[in-house]
């Protein structure tokens, strides 16, 4: 299973890169890299960039950037492109403004979705808080990439399409026992100070 940390777009609404931002001392992204190997669940863990931020991750290895005939898709172009690149059964998709994520809620959305991808009943799993998707914290199993290539030639650049047409289940955030808001979204520098006070 590959782990795919979304870092390209544009952060317009933060106003700077959100994957270098820190939280509590931390680098989103590295921080995120932290609590992905914590699971030992990920025979890698890939950082998903734009061409233009991939020198900003510390000489990071397993860097893949968007394809350029994907480039500025959004994160169905990130998806891909990782796809493309490498092969295995199953992708874990986590964005880079969810820093706060915890490696109870990636191993218990793990336990649901995996007996259920092998039977094939389900090609996706994620969180859901408030009745809304996050189809940016959910695993993915490799099904899913010809409908993602066709969706993105077809210039159709919502994730939505994807998961409608595919099998697909949505736990609610409170199924995790944890109190936290481990699932919170950063997308403004309010959002992060917010989380300070
Ligand atoms: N690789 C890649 N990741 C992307 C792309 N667009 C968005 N992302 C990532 O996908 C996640 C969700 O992105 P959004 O917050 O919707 O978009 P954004 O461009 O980062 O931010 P805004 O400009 O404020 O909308 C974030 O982790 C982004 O880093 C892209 O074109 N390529």
């Amino acid at each position: 299973m590959i782990a795919i940390i979304l870092a390209g777009g544009k952060s317009s609404r933060f106003g700077s890169p959100k994957a270098l931002a820190t939280i509590e001392g931390e680098v989103f992204y590295e921080k995120i890299i932290q609590t992905l190997n914590q699971t030992n669940l990920f025979e890698k863990v890939v950082i998903s960039s734009s061409d233009d931020l991939k020198d900003s991750f510390n000489n990071y290895q397993d860097i893949v950037v968007d394809l350029p005939e994907y480039e500025n898709n959004g994160p169905l172009g990130g998806i891909y492109s990782v796809m493309k690149k490498y092969d295995t059964e199953c992708y874990f998709v986590i964005a880079c403004d969810t820093p706060k994520i915890t490696e109870k809620a990636i191993s218990y959305l793990y336990q649901f979705f995996i007996s259920r991808v092998m039977e094939e009943q389900l090609d996706i799993a994620g969180y859901e808080v408030d009745g809304k998707k996050m189809p940016t914290l959910a695993f993915y199993s490799h099904r899913v990439e010809e409908d993602i290539k066709d969706a993105l030639d077809q210039e159709e650049f919502r994730m939505k399409k994807i998961y409608q047409n595919k099998p697909s289940q949505w736990l609610n955030v409170e199924f995790v026992n944890d109190p936290t808001n481990w699932y919170q979204n950063i997308n403004y520098i309010e959002d992060l100070e917010k989380n300070e006070l």
